[in-house]
């Protein structure tokens, strides 16, 4: 297991991690590292790597210290946005560079090609040059050879950034079922919510140099630790509710509490609206008005103001004009609640 004790990380004078504290491997076999572009993230990853040299906490691996062992020898593989194959070698020999370099015979190397090729899906392409793959296959490929030498922690930074929006999904999936079939714990970082609930098992949230909240994804979603992280995870609004008798009270309407809300304690908290967590419908006699509407593929997106001045997003499923006045029907399992 991986664990970072008050670990910061500078630029010259100006430090980007901030005395962080965290534990990878333990309940999770895939962890997303999410957040917004320049949080540091990708510092962070380095810094585990070895890339980039601590300015204070410990980095370590089963309870031992890391500070003294260099990158090489921490057994991690490392994976980036491009992957970074070697351009004059084969696909085959891109996978095999880490295990000539550890000493093992070309007959065991070849078979270990073999069944890294099988697993990421690439069957039969170890005489490929990687020149001739597309953007998914080398990434592919990218992944076989950093599992090739049995990594002890994998650490993916944005592997998917470079590839188009559906190979991201599809690559995403794929890429989270190969590292748990290997059975190596991984780290990946991205900035995209929808890619880390994808891969992760569990998501640790960061911020300005600081990881600010760390939950498997459905709970994530539910129990953002504070109105930051619940608009980062794509809530629209942050509105006031209740809880009484395993209900929770909102502007929006009543739901009952289940799943990770059903132990919030009574009394008044916040509410994490996502548009698609709210549907309206036409009502003649609601005090809630259209205030705008955008189309959306066979829904339509809605600004809605309610009676108390404030507004939220919604979905419609059949068209609404601005000025109608809508009734609102809350999704209980797409709300989310800060506290309690
Ligand atoms: N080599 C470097 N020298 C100086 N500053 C750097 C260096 N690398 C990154 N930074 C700065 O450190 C901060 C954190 O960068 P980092 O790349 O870790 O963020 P990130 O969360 O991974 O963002 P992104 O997703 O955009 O890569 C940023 O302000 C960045 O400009």
């Amino acid at each position: 297991m991986l664990t970072l004790h008050d670990v910061s990380v500078q630029y010259g004078d100006r430090e980007v991690v901030h005395g962080v504290d965290w534990a990878v491997g333990g309940n999770a076999l895939v962890t997303a590292l999410l957040g917004p572009s320049g949080c540091g993230k990708s510092t962070l990853l380095r810094a585990i790597a070895g890339l980039e040299p601590v300015a204070g906490g410990i980095v370590a691996f089963d309870g031992v210290d890391l500070a003294r062992t260099p990158v090489h020898r921490r057994d991690f593989g490392v994976v980036f946005q491009d992957g970074q194959l070697f351009p004059g070698r084969t696909v085959g020999q891109n996978i095999a560079y880490g295990l000539s370099r550890r000493g093992i015979g070309r007959d065991e190397a070849a078979a270990r090609v073999g069944e890294l090729l099988d697993l990421v899906q690439l069957p039969g392409t170890a005489n490929r040059r990687v020149t001739e793959l597309s953007g998914g296959q080398a990434q592919r490929v990218a992944l076989a050879r950093a599992l090739a030498p049995r990594p002890r922690l994998m650490l993916l930074d944005e592997p998917l950034a470079a590839l188009d929006r559906r190979l991201r999904d599809d690559l995403a999936v794929a890429i989270s079922e190969i590292v748990k079939t290997s059975g190596t714990p991984t780290v990946v970082v991205t900035h995209d919510h929808g890619e880390a609930a994808l891969m992760a098992d569990e998501v640790s949230v960061m911020n300005d140099g600081v990881i600010v909240d760390t939950a498997p994804p459905q709970r994530l979603w539910r129990r953002p630790a504070d109105e930051w992280v619940a608009r980062f995870l794509g809530a629209a609004a942050v509105v006031d509710g209740t809880v009484s008798d395993a209900r929770l009270q909102t502007p929006v309407g009543d739901v009952a509490l289940d799943g990770d809300l059903a132990d919030l304690a009574q009394g008044p908290c916040r509410v994490t609206l996502r548009p698609d967590a709210v549907v309206v419908a036409p009502d003649a006699v609601s005090k809630a008005e259209v205030v705008r509407v955008r189309p959306m593929v066979g829904s339509w997106h809605v600004w809605v103001r309610l009676p108390d001045g404030s507004s939220v997003e919604a979905v419609a499923h059949h068209r609404v004009d601005v000025g109608q006045r809508v009734a609102m029907t809350p999704m209980a399992e797409r709300i989310g609640v800060i506290g309690l």
